[in-house]
């Protein structure tokens, strides 16, 4: 999907909110527990319940690859049923992916061909190589790591260098330069509001998917204040905060509640 039909979609729904499928079968309801794919049932009834609020499905890969085949299987029947059923919803496989060419090459078949995903999260710490290849696939979107929401963050990416920029701003800039550049993305963590305006004049026109509302603590209303474009350039992502809003038979139904509370707040900036 290109950016257009993501775009025409937050004009629609009124809303930048990216729902995060991060299945856990300790926290889900137990009475899922009883399906033959007690992933895929969650998932499904959270995407029909907040579909409405909703411009972008992100199922976090650690959570499905816990589980093996099983966690493989539920992932592959998640983005079947986004693709067949909500075509014009945006999806990203948050797998953060950082290899060699040739092995980045894979990568990006098995998310964008195989599976089908719009977009894929990728470290740029291995460099162009390593991030062109996932570029090369047309009307598809590479989101990588800019500034990410944990406090290790501070690490690396907050480190300052020679020349008084950080770590961060660097890699922003030399993303940039590579080729299909404008199919980029960038990951920046609501729980650093302070760095909106900087990120936003290294690059303007990019769309920033913004982890770390809810549960860890970063504010809505900052991330809309700071980081929004002309184009919106908003995604923001809640997994937590939504799909583990009640772990009862209600589940869905107070997931949907959560998304559409975001989804006010967010209509008020669009
Ligand atoms: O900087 C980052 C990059 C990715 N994430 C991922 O986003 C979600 C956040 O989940 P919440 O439950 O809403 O906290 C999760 O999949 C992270 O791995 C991030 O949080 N920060």
């Amino acid at each position: 999907m290109n950016t257009n039909i993501l775009k025409q979609q937050i004009e629609l729904k009124k809303s930048m909110l990216c729902v995060g499928l991060d299945v856990d079968l300790e926290k889900i309801p137990k009475h899922l527990l009883d399906f033959e794919d007690p992933i895929f049932e969650f998932n499904k009834a959270i995407i029909d319940a907040t579909i409405k609020f909703s411009v972008a499905y992100k199922p976090n890969l650690a959570f499905y690859e816990a589980y093996g085949l099983k966690g493989w299987l539920a992932l592959e029947k998640t983005i079947e049923y986004l693709n067949k059923n909500y075509p014009e919803v945006f999806t990203i496989a948050d797998a953060k992916r950082g290899d060699i060419g040739n092995t980045a090459s894979r990568y990006a078949k098995a998310f964008f061909d195989d599976l089908g995903f719009d977009a894929v999260t990728v470290a740029p710490y291995m460099g162009k190589d390593s991030v062109e290849p996932f570029l090369a696939f047309k009307n598809k979107q590479t989101i990588m790591l800019g500034l990410t929401s944990n406090p290790g963050a501070k690490d690396f990416q907050l480190e300052k260098l020679s020349d008084g920029n950080y770590l961060f701003e660097k890699v922003l800039e030399r993303s940039k330069s590579w080729q299909n550049s404008h199919q980029l993305m960038y990951v920046v963590g609501a729980t650093k509001p302070e760095y909106f305006k900087m990120i936003r004049q290294l690059v303007p026109e990019a769309f920033l998917l913004v982890p770390g509302i809810g549960a860890q603590g970063g504010s809505l209303e900052e991330v809309c204040e700071y980081g929004m474009n002309t184009n919106f350039g908003l995604l923001i992502n809640s997994s937590r905060g939504i799909i583990y809003k009640s772990n009862s038979l209600d589940f869905a139904e107070a997931a949907a509640d959560e998304a559409q509370r975001l989804q006010l707040v967010m209509k008020k900036y669009l």
